[in-house]
Formats: structure tokens, C-alpha cells, sequence
């Protein structure tokens, strides 16, 4: 599989675009879009995969906590994706930036036919100068609220699935934390960030934990799951930390930031 040398899918989660009290953080927000723009300038093109839409929606429906029945968090995320969006669109729209919004389903990508216009419309969007923004069809599917293995129910293996379809070059998983440790940092204090895998192997898919923070879902494991997708397919992955998206500088010149996992040669 031939790969855009100059397109990057990069991942935000929800841990990154809310604060600890689950309010927006508009400074996170504005470092992303303002960064994303930068590097477009630079000559790349950019798919951003973004999550966040159930915690926004749950703020701004003033929910006390996040709701637990399926029908509520496909509500919240009905208006929390308006949000997000609004919220991408005011901050992109200072760096004189376009964007879209893509919301999609794993079937979209199971249909031949739908597989194809989806690609066009990613193909057209960028050669417009514009920047997709993608997130899961909450309101209509529930396999990323619900699924119990999350394998295809997940913001980071959706990023993997919409970089294998658009022939990314890198994928970029920004989260709440610097990469990918030997074990989960938040219990074991000692952790060590690991810079680079060539292979994500049993050992390491034993490293992996769940989710940090309450508004996070997945945690490294399907952070991995979706590296290790990427990666079969050529992909290089880098997981860094989404509250200094700069680092997106340095993935591109190659230099050493979070954690990256080669794509395989093919
Ligand atoms: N081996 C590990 N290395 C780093 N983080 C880990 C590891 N295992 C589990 N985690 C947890 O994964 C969290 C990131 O995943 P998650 O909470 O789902 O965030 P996001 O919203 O960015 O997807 C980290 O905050 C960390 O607590
Ligand atoms: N589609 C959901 C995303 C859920 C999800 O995967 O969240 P995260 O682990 O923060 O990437 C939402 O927008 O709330």
C-alpha cells in the first residue's frame, strides 16, 4: 500500500480537551488547532480524530456525572459533538483554517461502496486545504459507548482504521500523558516512558492498563491495539502528550518525543 508521505492522522482524546472538574480546556483546544494549522502550513495534510463529544455534552447538559444509560450518552454526545465542533471552528477559524466534520460508523468501512466515497470525500477535503475532523456516530451506533472488547468500539482504533483508509504516513495518538510506560504511571510512580517499539508483542501488550481518568476510555490498551493495526499496514505511530501538541514539530522532524511504534516495511 502506497502512503501519503505528508498525511497525518492525529488522535485527541477526551482527557486532553476536558480539565480534571470536566469543564472544556479551551487552552488545549487552542495549543491543537493552532499547532494542526501550523504543520498544514508546513506542506502536510491533516485528518484530526477527536473525542470528547459524551464529556462535553455531559458539561454543558450540566449532568452531575457522566450518565450511565446508553440513551443519555448518546444525548450527551449529540450535544457535545455540536460543541466540540463549535469550538474547533472558532479556534481553527483564528488560524484561518476550514475544517469538516466526519462522523462515522465501523460498517461504513465494512461497505465497499461507502468505503469508497468516504475516501473521496477525505481525498477532496484535502486537497481543499481542508481539515476533517472525525469522530464515531455516537447518536446512531452504540459499539463505541457499549462494546465490551472496545476492539472496534474506540476513538484511538477508529484514528488507526481512518489512517489505514486515507494511506496516512504517521499516526499520532495525543492523550493525558507522555507515552507508553512499562507500567501505568498513575500506579506505579517508578514507571519508564519506553521510546520506541518495534513490536507490540504479548510482553508488551502486558504493560498496558486501562484508562487514567474518569473521562478517558480504552487506556494504552487500545492505544496499542490500534498501533498495532497501524503498524502492520506500514504505519508509524507515535503516542505523545495532547497538552503539548508542539510536539507534532518534532514527530515530523523525527525527532525522539513519547512513544513511537514503527510501521512494519512492507
Ligand atoms: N503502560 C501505560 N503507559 C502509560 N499510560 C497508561 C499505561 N497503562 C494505562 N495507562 C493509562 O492510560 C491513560 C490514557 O488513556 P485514556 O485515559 O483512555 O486517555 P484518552 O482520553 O487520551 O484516550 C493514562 O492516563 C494512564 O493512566
Ligand atoms: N465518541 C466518544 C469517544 C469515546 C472515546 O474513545 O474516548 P477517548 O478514550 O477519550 O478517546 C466521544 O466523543 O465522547
Amino acid at each position: 500500500m502506497g502512503l501519503y508521505q505528508n498525511r497525518i492522522v492525529v488522535k485527541v482524546g477526551t482527557s486532553t480537551l476536558t480539565n480534571d472538574i470536566g469543564q472544556n480546556d479551551l487552552r488545549s483546544f487552542d495549543r491543537l488547532a493552532c499547532a494542526l494549522s501550523d504543520v498544514q502550513n508546513m506542506g502536510y495534510e491533516i485528518i484530526l480524530v477527536s473525542s470528547g463529544a459524551i464529556a462535553v455534552g455531559t458539561n454543558k447538559l450540566k449532568m452531575k456525572t457522566r450518565p450511565t444509560s446508553m440513551r443519555l450518552k448518546q444525548a450527551a454526545a449529540a450535544v457535545g459533538q455540536c460543541s466540540i465542533m463549535f469550538l474547533y471552528d472558532k479556534f481553527f477559524n483564528d488560524y484561518d483554517k476550514t475544517i469538516a466534520q466526519i462522523l462515522l460508523n465501523a460498517e461504513d468501512m465494512e461497505i465497499e461502496e461507502k468505503k469508497e466515497n468516504l475516501t473521496n470525500t477525505f481525498d477532496s477535503l484535502l486537497e481543499m486545504g481542508i481539515i476533517p475532523i472525525v469522530n464515531e456516530n455516537d447518536s446512531v451506533s452504540y459499539t463505541e459507548i457499549e462494546s465490551e472488547d472496545r476492539l472496534f468500539g474506540d476513538n484511538d482504533m477508529l484514528s488507526a482504521v481512518v489512517a489505514i483508509l486515507c494511506k496516512a504516513q504517521k499516526l499520532v495518538i495525543l492523550s493525558d500523558i507522555d507515552g507508553f510506560y512499562d507500567s501505568d504511571p498513575r500506579l506505579h510512580p517508578n514507571a519508564k516512558l519506553i521510546e520506541r517499539i518495534a513490536e507490540i508483542d504479548e510482553e508488551v501488550q502486558s504493560l498496558a492498563g486501562g484508562a487514567g481518568s474518569r473521562r478517558g476510555t480504552g487506556g494504552m490498551k487500545t492505544k496499542l491495539q490500534a498501533a498495532k493495526l497501524a503498524t502492520a499496514q506500514g504505519i508509524d505511530t507515535v503516542i505523545a502528550n495532547g497538552k503539548n501538541p508542539a510536539a507534532l514539530y518534532d514527530i515530523i522532524k523525527g525527532v525522539s518525543v513519547g512513544t513511537l511504534f514503527s510501521g512494519k516495511a512492507l
